[in-house]
């Protein structure tokens, strides 16, 4: 619960256990058929009555995230007042515990919890299709930071599909020294694809089954990241931790969304903690977390 007089939010990170990547298209987006899966690691952010926008940030990454009208959480206050022709009066917390740049939407995730608190703070009901729209003018990602569970998205990943999840799966993520640019990433995709002939994004039927049916070694075998050689490229010591993590024992390793944070999926908490103890032994990653999936998206609290 928040202090009388405020709101918070929590909301999840996510990891993309498929990140399908078409060509680059003429407004510089590339079409996806991203397959989103939210996550038990949080960020919450606190909206209290104030005069004109203010921001603060607290955590162990707090000091690289912007406090100006940069962060996406003060974007999403602006952006909701002005549909409702008011002023955007708030002092929005972040509570950060998702790695900064790192590839699991944690600027999406404050973004999609600033809208939800300031919707319920000033009051204003604002419909879910009005929240969403404005979810996707913040960023690709924050349709699904507000939706959570699993979701297919396609278009450049803001057009969301819900997916049935028929289980819970265990992770191990590790997050790298220093971020990763999410343009630089894709960029370096259409570097390393260029004069290629690169196919339409498609969601794999094996890996939506082992979705529906909550099967890890079917998910395991189905994970795939389009844009992990990219990532791979601009960061070549990640392969290091990729196998540190399947050395100790995880199902299938990857790259999470744009990286550097790095994920594996394992098959029960016993073995996450395990892997995360043994990645954090290896000098190979900055910190090692476990969590699971899935998570629920943007929750008042
Ligand atoms: C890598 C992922 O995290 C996977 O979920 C997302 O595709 C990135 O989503 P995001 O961070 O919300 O990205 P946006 O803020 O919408 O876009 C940032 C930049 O990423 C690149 N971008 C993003 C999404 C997309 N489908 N194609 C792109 O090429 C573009 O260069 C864009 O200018
Ligand atoms: N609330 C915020 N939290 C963190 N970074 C923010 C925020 N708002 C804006 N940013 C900026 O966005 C950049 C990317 O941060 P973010 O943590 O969202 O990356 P990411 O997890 O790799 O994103 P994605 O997975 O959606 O591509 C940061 O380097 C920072 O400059």
């Amino acid at each position: 619960m928040s202090a009388p007089g405020s709101v918070t939010v929590r909301v999840p990170a996510k990891v993309n256990v498929q990140l399908a990547v078409g060509a680059a298209r003429p407004d510089g987006f590339h079409d996806l058929a991203n397959v989103f899966l939210a996550v038990s690691l949080y960020d919450e952010v606190t909206a209290t009555p104030a005069a004109g926008l203010t921001i603060t940030c607290e955590g162990p990454d707090a000091d690289k995230v912007p406090l100006d009208r940069t962060n996406l959480a003060a974007r999403a206050a602006e952006l909701l007042a002005a549909r409702h022709g008011v002023s955007p009066d708030v002092h929005l917390h972040i509570r950060k515990d998702i790695p900064v740049a790192g590839g699991m939407a944690g600027g999406s995730a404050d973004g999609a919890g600033a809208l939800l608190a300031c919707d319920a703070l000033w009051g204003l009901d604002t419909p879910r299709e009005v929240l969403l729209e404005i979810c996707a003018e913040l960023g690709s990602d924050v349709p699904f930071s507000l939706v959570g569970g699993a979701a297919l998205g396609t278009g450049r990943g803001e057009r969301l599909t819900e997916l049935p999840v028929g289980g819970g799966f265990h992770w191990v993520f590790a997050a790298a020294d220093g971020g990763l640019s999410t343009p630089a990433v894709y960029g370096e995709f259409d570097r390393l694809t260029e004069g290629v002939e690169v196919p339409e994004p498609a969601a794999s039927p094996l890996l939506l089954d082992a979705l529906r049916t909550g099967d890890t070694t079917a998910l395991a075998a189905a994970l795939a990241n389009d844009l992990q050689a990219a990532a791979l490229s601009l960061r070549p010591s990640l392969a290091a931790t990729l196998a540190a993590g399947t050395d100790a024992g995880a199902l299938a390793a990857l790259v999470s969304g744009s990286g550097p944070t790095t994920a594996f999926l394992v098959k029960d908490a016993e073995t996450a903690a395990a892997v995360a103890a043994a990645l954090t032994a290896s000098g190979t990653c900055r910190t090692a977390r476990t969590a699971t999936s899935p998570a629920p998206g943007a929750t008042v609290l």
